[in-house]
């Protein structure tokens, strides 16, 4: 059942919604919601949350939770903590697309009134991430909402921090840099992202991963993303990830948001700019009929996530100051 648990979301129609075997138990709690509790729980288990497809176009996390379950199913992976793997945005996966109406990871919030598709799925989801932390909550929180990037970068596969008061403790630094992480970005203040809602209501070890570019099924670099699979297993294995020096990673705290204020935006350098480009103080960043013109003031800063076309109101681009590695000397 879980090695076509792609297909049975896809299709939604589900042959059983739940079942029980000799190494774990499973069950479908909503289209794309899937629980896997094991027969045996590890000393060292976290409660922990895998989500991919909160972008429907974002196919390397869909393809890597799929080897993941095929393992499980296979034999060939004991679950030894509880796990939810849930797909984000089943219509914009089928269709190949980001979002349909609006997008789905600027939603969770438990204020969210906003009527709609893919509203009503935020609130879906983050009732599932309720319940199962609720039904495991003598177990540490995790939650990695992975994700790929729609422009080249100049580091690949990076980690965005949500913002909250508590610093990331250092081991899930470490553990990051262990599964080939290559830099990491700190929000400078609330997201209403799927991983900023575990860590803000849930005080969750929480991430946003980015694990390359945007690609069709089938095109992706999978070896790429094999000590990432490491780490996914371990944990749903209940096992002690791996750790390695964070100074293998680049860090980078916001320091600015450039939102698209109106019709009349642009951005001042070329589409084809990789994430983490950076740019020298006095340099125009993006114009804006209502909102003026950004410059980089300051220090130098790196563009994150730079996308002309966002919604009016929405995130255009991030701009961020290079940090110290935690826990390097010195630090
Ligand atoms: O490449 C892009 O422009 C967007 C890639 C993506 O979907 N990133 C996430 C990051 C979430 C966060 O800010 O923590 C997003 O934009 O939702
Ligand atoms: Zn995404």
């Amino acid at each position: 059942m879980l090695d076509q648990w792609l297909d049975i979301t896809l299709d939604g129609t589900p042959p059983v919604r739940s079942g029980v075997l000799a190494a774990y138990g499973y069950t479908l709690h909503a289209p794309g919601v899937v629980e896997i509790i094991p027969a045996k729980q590890a000393a060292n288990a976290r409660a922990c949350v895998f989500s991919a497809a909160v972008h429907g176009n974002e196919t390397a996390p869909v393809e890597l939770i799929g080897e993941l379950l095929c393992a499980i199913e296979a034999g060939v992976l004991r679950p030894g903590a509880p796990l939810l793997v849930m797909l984000g945005n089943i219509p914009a996966l089928r269709a190949g697309v980001r979002y349909i109406d609006t997008n789905l990871n600027r939603l969770f919030h438990r204020g969210l009134a906003t009527p709609g598709d893919e509203p009503d799925r935020a609130r879906a989801l983050m009732a599932q991430v309720d319940a199962f932390y609720a039904r495991h909550a003598a177990l540490p929180p995790l939650h990695y909402d992975l994700h790929t990037a729609i422009r080249q970068s100049r580091y690949p596969r990076f980690a965005l921090a949500p913002f909250s008061n508590a610093p990331v403790c250092l081991a899930h630094w470490r553990r990051l840099a262990a599964a080939g992480m290559q830099a990491a970005l700190c929000q400078h203040r609330h997201s209403w992202t799927f991983s900023h809602y575990s860590r803000h209501y849930h005080a969750a070890e929480a991430f946003t991963l980015e694990l390359g570019q945007v690609a069709p099924f089938g095109h992706n670099d999978l070896d790429a993303l094999a000590p990432m699979l490491a780490l996914l297993k371990t944990l749903a294995g209940g096992g002690t990830p791996a750790e390695a020096c964070t100074e293998r990673m680049a860090f980078f705290r916001v320091v600015q948001e450039i939102r698209r204020e109106s019709d009349d935006f642009h951005l001042c350098f070329a589409d084809d700019t990789p994430n983490f480009t950076a740019f020298a103080p006095g340099t125009r960043i993006a114009h804006d009929g209502q909102g003026g013109d950004t410059r980089v003031s300051g220090e130098p800063l790196h563009v994150v996530f730079p996308n002309a076309q966002v919604e009016i109101g929405a995130r255009a681009a991030l701009l961020a100051a290079r940090t110290m590695a935690p826990g390097a000397p010195g630090k």
